[in-house]
C-alpha cells in the first residue's frame, strides 16, 4: 500500500492509500528534527490502535520544508523498504510542466493540488489553500500550472498581531456575530474573518477578470470551510485535495515508469 505525506509549514499529514480509498489520515506537527524511528513509532503505534495492518510498500512525499525531506527517506529506507517519490525533485514527474519564470521553485503542495484539481475538475481553476499561508494556485486549460497568489495565512495574522500589539491577545479564528466587534476580541475576529473573505473574493474576481474567463474555484485546507460561511467564495470545497494529489502523482509515475 503508498503511504502519501503531505508536509506543510505547520502540519504533516500522513495517509495510507489502498489502490482505491485512503484507509487513514493522521496528523502531527512539522519538525524538521524528527527521526525516521520517531515517525515509525508513532505511525506504527497509530496503525495498531486501528487495527490497520496495512503493508506499507511505497512511499510518496510533498513538502514545503526540504529539511524534513531527509528523514522521511531514512524512514521509507529503514522500515518499508522503499525509495519515496518526492514531489519537486527531477526523478518525480508530473503529468503537465508548470509555466513559470525560469528558476522558480514552485511549492510542491501548490504542483500537487494543481494536479489533484485536475483529476477531479479538469482545467480553468483557482485552488485557495489555507495553509500557513494562504496560497491561490491558477490551474490552466491543459492541467498546468501557470502562477498564482501567496497571501500571508489565517493563523499568522492573528498572530503578527499578538506578537506585534502590547493589548492584543491570541484569539483563535472563529465567524463572529457582527462586523463592528464592540470588545478586543470580537474586533480581531471580525478583522480577520471578513478580511480573508474581502481577500480571497478579491483575488479571485482580479484572477478571472486578469484571464478573461469564469473559473471554478475550489477551497482547501481545515480552515475553508470555516471561510466558506462567510460568502459563496467557493465552487467546491475538498479537505483531501492534496492527498488526493499525491496519489494521482504516485500513479502517474508508475504507468509511465
Ligand atoms: N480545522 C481547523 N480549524 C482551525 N484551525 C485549523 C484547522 N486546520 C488547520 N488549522 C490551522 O491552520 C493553520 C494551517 O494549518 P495547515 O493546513 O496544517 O498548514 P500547513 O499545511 O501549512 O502545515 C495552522 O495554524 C492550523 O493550526
Ligand atoms: C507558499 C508556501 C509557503 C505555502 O506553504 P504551506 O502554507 O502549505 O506550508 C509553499 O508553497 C512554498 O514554500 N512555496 C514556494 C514558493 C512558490 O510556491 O512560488
Ligand atoms: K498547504
Amino acid at each position: 500500500m503508498l503511504l502519501a505525506i503531505d508536509c506543510g509549514n505547520t502540519n504533516t499529514v500522513f495517509s495510507i492509500w489502498d489502490g482505491t480509498e485512503f484507509v487513514a489520515t493522521w496528523r502531527t506537527s512539522t519538525e524538521w528534527q524528527r527521526t525516521a524511528d520517531q515517525y515509525y513509532v508513532w505511525l506504527s503505534t497509530l496503525m495498531t490502535m486501528r487495527g490497520i495492518e496495512a503493508e506499507i510498500d511505497e512511499m510518496i512525499v510533498s513538502s514545503t520544508v526540504p529539511r524534513v525531506v531527509f528523514n522521511l527517506r531514512v524512514l521509507g529506507d529503514r522500515y518499508f523498504n522503499c525509495r519515496p517519490l518526492v514531489v519537486g525533485k527531477p526523478d518525480c514527474r508530473l503529468p503537465v510542466t508548470p509555466r513559470v519564470d525560469a528558476g522558480t521553485q514552485v511549492g510542491p503542495d501548490r504542483l500537487v493540488n494543481t494536479v489533484g484539481a485536475w483529476d477531479r475538475h479538469g482545467g480553468d481553476l483557482v485552488v485557495v489553500d489555507f495553509g500557513t499561508a494562504t496560497t491561490f494556485d491558477v490551474v490552466d486549460t491543459d492541467g498546468a500550472y501557470v502562477g498564482g497568489v501567496i497571501s500571508p495565512g489565517v493563523n499568522l495574522s492573528l498572530e503578527a498581531l499578538h506578537q506585534a500589539a502590547a493589548a492584543l491577545p491570541h484569539v483563535d479564528v472563529s465567524k463572529p456575530e457582527k462586523v463592528i466587534g464592540t470588545n478586543t476580541v470580537a474586533c480581531m475576529q471580525s478583522g480577520i474573518f471578513w478580511g480573508y473573505v474581502g481577500l480571497v473574493r478579491g483575488i479571485c474576481d482580479r484572477i478571472r477578470t486578469e484571464r478573461d474567463r469564469s473559473m471554478r474555484i475550489i477551497g482547501t485546507g481545515g480552515l475553508a470551510p470555516l471561510f466558506a460561511q462567510g460568502d459563496m467564495l467557493f465552487d467546491d470545497i475538498e479537505e483531501d485535495l492534496t492527498m488526493h494529489g499525491l496519489t494521482v502523482i504516485h500513479r502517474y509515475n508508475k504507468e509511465t515508469a
